[in-house]
Formats: C-alpha cells, sequence, structure tokens
C-alpha cells in the first residue's frame, strides 16, 4: 500500500484530503506544519507529499527541496492558493512532481496522485538497481554465496589491502574485471584512477605505445606526444586484462618495469617513474603457454605472487538462481518492467543449461526473457529456445512449435515489448524495418 504523507495546517481540509485518499486505499500520513512533516518523512517514508505553500513555520515552495534532499525518490505535489500559478510553477523547478489549486475536484487529485505514485516507486526501483546492479564497484558487488565463490573473495579481500601484484585466472565472463575492480576500491589506492587494457584488443605496436606512450614523430602517425596507460595509472592500479595474449618482446618490457618502476615511452630515451599496483587476468592455462614458448616464465612467477582463480558456474550451481534473482532485479528496474515471479521450471532450465559463457551469458539470458516476459511472470518459455530444448536439437520435429510459429510469437512479443515501436523491434530483433513489415504482413500481426 502507497503511503502519501499531507502537510496542511488548515485541519479540516487535511482531514478532507485524508478521507478521499484513504478511500482509494492509500495510508494516509498527516502533519499541521514543516517540523512534523518532516519528521514524519523520515519516520514512514512515503512515496508522496502533498504539501500546502503557507505553513506556519515555512513555505511549501522550499519545502520541496528539502524533501526531495532528504527522500530523493519520494514525489511531492504543492497544494497551493485558488490562482497562485508562479509558487506552482517555483515548485516544480525545485523538482516538485506537478501542483494542484485547493479545491479542485477529486476527478483531478486522484489520477495525479496516482501518476506521482508510479513515479516514486520507479524511482526506487531505478535506485536500487544503480546499487545493486553496479558491477565494478566493491566486494559487495559481487553476487555468489557458493563456497568456492565466497573462498574466492575472501583471498581477494585479503590482497586487496597490500600492493601485491595479483594473477585472477578463470573461464571467460567469470568475474575477473569485477575482481579487479573490487581490489582496486578496497585497497590504499581506492581515491586514484583503476586503469584497464584489454591486451588482446591491440595490435602488437599499438598496445607498447598505449601502455607507455610515444613521443612526436617516434613513428609514422605519432603527431603529438601521449601519454601512456601506466603514466594514466601512476598511483593508482593498471588491470592487464588478457595477459596471455600480450607479445613475448612486450612481456619482457613488462617485466622491466615492474622490477624498476620505471618505463621507457616509445621514441624516447630517458626513463619515466611510475608507480601503479598490477593486476592480471587471463583465461588461458599460462603454464601450458609457457611450456609452448609463449609465455615468459619470468613475468608469470612476478605476476602470479597473488593468484585467484575463480570458479566457473559450472562449478557452483547452487549460485545460478541467486544471479537470475539478481539480474532480474537490475533489468526490471532498467527497463522500468517489475517482475514478481520467477517460475521454477524457468529456474530448473538455467540449471540445466552449461553456461561456457559464464555470469556474462547468464546475465544476458536474462535480460533477453526479461524482453519477452509478460505480466509480471518469468517463465521458461521466455527464454532463448536454445535454452528450452536443452542443447540444439538435432531434429526440428522434436520442437514442440514450427520454427514459423516460434518467430510469429516472438516478433509478436518483441512489438509488444516496444510498444508497437517497429524500428525498435527491428533493432532488437537484428532485422531490417521492411523485413519485419513483410513478416508482419505475413502472419497477420
Ligand atoms: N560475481 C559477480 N556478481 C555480479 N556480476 C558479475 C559477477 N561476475 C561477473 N559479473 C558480470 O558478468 C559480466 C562479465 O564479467 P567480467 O567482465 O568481469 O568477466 P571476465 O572474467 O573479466 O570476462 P573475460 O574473460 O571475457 O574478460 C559483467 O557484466 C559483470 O558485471
Amino acid at each position: 500500500m502507497a503511503k502519501i504523507l499531507i502537510i496542511d495546517d488548515e485541519t479540516q481540509l487535511r482531514g478532507l484530503l485524508s478521507r478521499i485518499i484513504g478511500l482509494e486505499g492509500y495510508e494516509v500520513i498527516q502533519a499541521e506544519n514543516c517540523t512534523t512533516g518532516l519528521r514524519q518523512l523520515e519516520r514512514t517514508h512515503p512515496e508522496v507529499v502533498l504539501c500546502d505553500v503557507k505553513l506556519p513555520d515555512g513555505n511549501g515552495v522550499e519545502m520541496v527541496t528539502r524533501i526531495k534532499q532528504a527522500e530523493p525518490d519520494c514525489e511531492v505535489i504543492l497544494l497551493t492558493a485558488y490562482g497562485n500559478i508562479p509558487d506552482g510553477v517555483q515548485a516544480i523547478k525545485n523538482g516538485a512532481f506537478d501542483y494542484i489549486t485547493k479545491g479542485d475536484d477529486n476527478n483531478k487529485i486522484i489520477p495525479l496522485l496516482s501518476r506521482a505514485v508510479d513515479k516514486a516507486r520507479t524511482n526506487r526501483r531505478r535506485n536500487a538497481a544503480t546499487a545493486a546492479g553496479s558491477t565494478g564497484q566493491g566486494f559487495d558487488a559481487i553476487i555468489g554465496s557458493s563456497k568456492p565463490m565466497r573462498a574466492a573473495v575472501e583471498l581477494a579481500r585479503k590482497v586487496a589491502g597490500t600492493d601485491t601484484s595479483v594473477l585472477l585466472t578463470g573461464e571467460t565472463g567469470t568475474g575477473k574485471e569485477v575482481f579487479a575492480q573490487a581490489i582496486h576500491r578496497a585497497g590504499k589506492r581506492k581515491d586514484r584512477t583503476f586503469v584497464a587494457v584489454n591486451c588482446s584488443a591491440f595490435a602488437k605496436d599499438l598496445l607498447e605505445s598505449e601502455l607507455f606512450g610515444h613521443t612526436a614523430g617516434a613513428f609514422t602517425g605519432a603527431a603529438k606526444n601521449k601519454k601512456g596507460l601506466m603514466e594514466e595509472a601512476d598511483g593508482g592500479t593498471l588491470f592487464l586484462d588478457e595477459i596471455g595474449e600480450m607479445p613475448v618482446d612486450l612481456q619482457a618490457k613488462l617485466l622491466r618495469v615492474l622490477e624498476s618502476g620505471e618505463f621507457i615511452k616509445v621514441g624516447e630515451t630517458k626513463p619515466t617513474k611510475v608507480n601503479m599496483r598490477v593486476i592480471a587476468a587471463t583465461n588461458r592455462d599460462l603454464p601450458a603457454e609457457i611450456a609452448a614458448g609463449n609465455f615468459r616464465e619470468d613475468l608469470y612467477y612476478r605476476l602470479s605472487v597473488f593468484q585467484i582463480k575463480l570458479p566457473s558456474l559450472g562449478e557452483r550451481p547452487s549460485d545460478i538462481d541467486e544471479y537470475a534473482r539478481h539480474f532480474t532485479n537490475v533489468f526490471a528496474a532498467k527497463m522500468d518492467k517489475p517482475v514478481e515471479t520467477i517460475e521454477p521450471g524457468y529456474l530448473e532450465l538455467l540449471r540445466r543449461h552449461p553456461w561456457r559463457g559464464n555470469i556474462r551469458e547468464l546475465r544476458n539470458v536474462v535480460e533477453r526473457s526479461m524482453i519477452m516476459a509478460s505480466d509480471g511472470v518469468l517463465r521458461a518459455e521466455d527464454l532463448p529456445v536454445e535454452l528450452q530444448h536443452g542443447a540444439p536439437a538435432s531434429d526440428d520435429s522434436t520442437l514442440p512449435l514450427s520454427l514459423r510459429a516460434i518467430e510469429k510469437q516472438h516478433i509478436a512479443r518483441m512489438l509488444g515489448h516496444t510498444g508497437g515501436n517497429k524500428t525498435e523491434a527491428a533493432r532488437l530483433l537484428g532485422i531490417g524495418l521492411t523485413t519485419l513489415y513483410r513478416k508482419i504482413e505475413e502472419y497477420g500481426l
């Protein structure tokens, strides 16, 4: 039940409004001045405040700012005197949802109130999701309470406060970057920069100049001096993702930096000092890469002083439900599409899937099924077909529906999700707009 706080010193009007609003099924709280109003606000956390302008100890227009400061999710509707539009306009500038003139009939007040309540609830969900879904924050953002996951978090917490290099290993999508950020945030360098570089994203020469920087004219195209990522990370943390992809001669240069705390920019002769913590990550088997001559053993020993292996989802199926619920909340807030129920069949299919892409894959699957979901329920049929039927079916006749029927159903749901916006539906479906129009006609949608 949504709560509405009415702040008004006129007892009669306050009582009348309370009755009207109470009859609509809202819980009403009353206050006769600003001081009690703010106290009630803090105690009861209402969705909406209806606030008079002239109050014995203050002004409603200013109260809007104070209310929004104390409870940013709460929406305020100002009760202005007849004909006093400037007050209402100023209130909206201060962040009020809207204003109504005293004496307006119920037909206006109730729908407005209902819209304000909806808005306040959206604010709440959105803010809760920003807090919950913000990966790359601290250890609190790391989800997973299985034993292997707790062991990995405990190790990471222990090393966070030191300046030791850390090597994070684990399959793709297991959260290596999430851990790297959490270690940085929990360490002494938390107020300095966290610089992440994906070693596989650059050609060899480019990676060197990205990392070390270069001087003007160092090579064709180097028009200006350029600061390298190591310099950017000075005082903070350098996260070297996919370190296994780093070319061998660059590995030698990196080792020198780690040992001397100095590096030489491309095109320069004198060294530059740097003070940074290094966290590296890989999904490769580095000892095997060493044996194959692709990775330097000395760098491996330098980086792996403290090694943390992140468990794959397959090693901890008991965490799957927790991730599913977490990402459902995150996307419900992002899409402003609340989900009240996750059907057991949905979770059961998630538990059966091999999750080669680990948490990243699971997150994407939940996001996709949230698009498909309707009536606040996440059902097995909202999952991608390959999850609904285990491994890709070798024989189409095993499918309960023909592919045409599945395509029709899928397009219809996507159109429902986009509120009939065909351009957006075509984008999400990954097809051209003309194709979408053709299919709509073909299927009589
Ligand atoms: N423990 C976790 N709790 C919540 N979200 C997580 C967790 N681990 C990973 N994620 C989410 O999964 C996705 C992949 O995580 P991340 O990029 O850290 O994986 P990775 O191991 O670095 O992947 P890659 O090896 O492909 O670089 C991100 O969206 C991240 O937010």
